[in-house]
């Protein structure tokens, strides 16, 4: 089961919903033969990141969208090594300078001369050059941008970059003036509501524009929260007229985790649980806050003498998490910790 801010993404550009004039604008462009660097910047929740990846079906075809990890290896110059996972497909790769923090100069310019340097694998590629992304564009540093500065210059024959971000004021000025700047504003009420309607319509569900546009009034104009919205008021079974639509998203989908923790202990609940606040993660929604209003939701539905426990446990796992790498072990372990906690509280009774 997948959320439906996955299963309802775009894929083409041509399916994309509102900034009409920006998805042909695109698509002309990716008909060029000089197709140029692209800066992507916006809101968050904007559409961004679902354009560059209608973008990049549009130059190559749906081959883009057969993904692969790689685990590549780099040793810093102290000698340290540093995993990180790497996303790509035959004709790009996605950068998420966040994952290596202050070696992104190294990573950046390792990856950029590998992907430069490699032949491009499809012979039949409808471009000769390959994409790289980077995500959080401008959560790179200075020294990191600079590198790359050096290399889109270096190896424009055959690498294209797409930076994204949510303003470019954090980007330096050389690599801004070497792409071409793409604004992905907010989308308007009615158009959020449009997206909502439809989402309603494919989910065989009635969904009035009164309602739609109060979540997407709430949802400040993010496309993503507003979806979220929608589908937990669907779960919760609160869309009608004049229902009070729920105030965050995500909080309530944790507060359904909580309920289903509490529910069942077992080892199938707890690989179900996992799977919900994987995706919550893979959503952008900081593992701490999911730990920390977990936490709360689980102090909710518990009995009071089991509270110091699961505060306890909450604290031991935050702190496990700001050391560790991998979050989701952290909030799977809590959860487990959780569940042994709580059912060895009902056999003493
Ligand atoms: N043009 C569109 N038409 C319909 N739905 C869209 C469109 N653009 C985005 N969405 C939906 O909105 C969600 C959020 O979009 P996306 O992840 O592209 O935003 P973003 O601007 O990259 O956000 P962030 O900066 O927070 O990563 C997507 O999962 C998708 O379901």
């Amino acid at each position: 089961m997948s959320l439906w801010v996955d299963k309802y993404r775009p894929t083409t550009l041509e399916k994309l919903s509102y900034h009409d004039d920006l998805s042909a604008h695109l698509k002309q462009l990716a008909s060029l033969p000089d197709f140029p660097h692209l800066l992507f910047y916006g809101p968050s929740g904007a559409g961004k990141k679902t354009r560059i990846v209608a973008v990049l079906r549009e130059l190559y075809g749906a081959g883009v969208e057969k993904l692969k990890i790689d685990q590549r290896i780099f040793v810093t110059p102290s000698n340290r090594k540093l995993e990180l996972n790497v996303v790509s497909s035959n004709y790009h790769l996605e950068l998420n300078p966040s994952d290596v923090g202050m070696y992104d100069r190294m990573v950046v310019q390792e990856l950029i001369k590998d992907v430069a340097q490699t032949q491009q694998v499809d012979a039949n590629a409808k471009h000769r050059f390959k994409v790289i992304v980077i995500n959080e564009a401008d959560a790179l540093t200075r020294d990191a941008q600079s590198a790359l500065r050096r290399t889109m210059e270096k190896y424009m024959s055959n690498l294209r970059l797409i930076l994204c971000c949510n303003t470019t004021s954090k980007i330096i000025a050389p690599i801004r003036s070497r792409c071409l700047l793409v604004r992905v504003a907010a989308p308007s009420i009615e158009d959020i509501s449009a997206v909502l309607r439809t989402v309603a319509k494919k989910e065989s569900f009635k969904l009035s524009t009164q309602v739609a546009e109060n979540i997407a009034e709430q949802a400040d104009r993010n496309l993503r929260k507003a979806l979220l919205m929608l589908e937990a008021a669907k779960v919760q079974g609160n869309l009608n007229e004049g229902d009070a639509v729920p105030g965050t998203d995500w909080e309530i989908f944790i507060s359904q985790i909580a309920a289903s923790i509490v529910e069942q202990q077992t080892p199938h609940r707890l690989l179900e649980v996992r799977g919900k606040v994987y995706e919550l993660l893979s959503h952008c929604i900081p593992a701490d806050m999911v730990l920390k209003t977990l936490a709360f939701e689980l102090l909710k539905l518990v009995r009071p003498e089991m509270r110091p426990e699961i505060v306890h446990w909450a604290a031991f796992y935050e702190h496990r998490l700001k050391n560790g790498s991998k979050q989701i072990f952290h909030i799977e372990a809590f959860v487990a910790k959780v569940m042994s906690v709580y059912k060895k509280m009902l056999m003493s009774q």
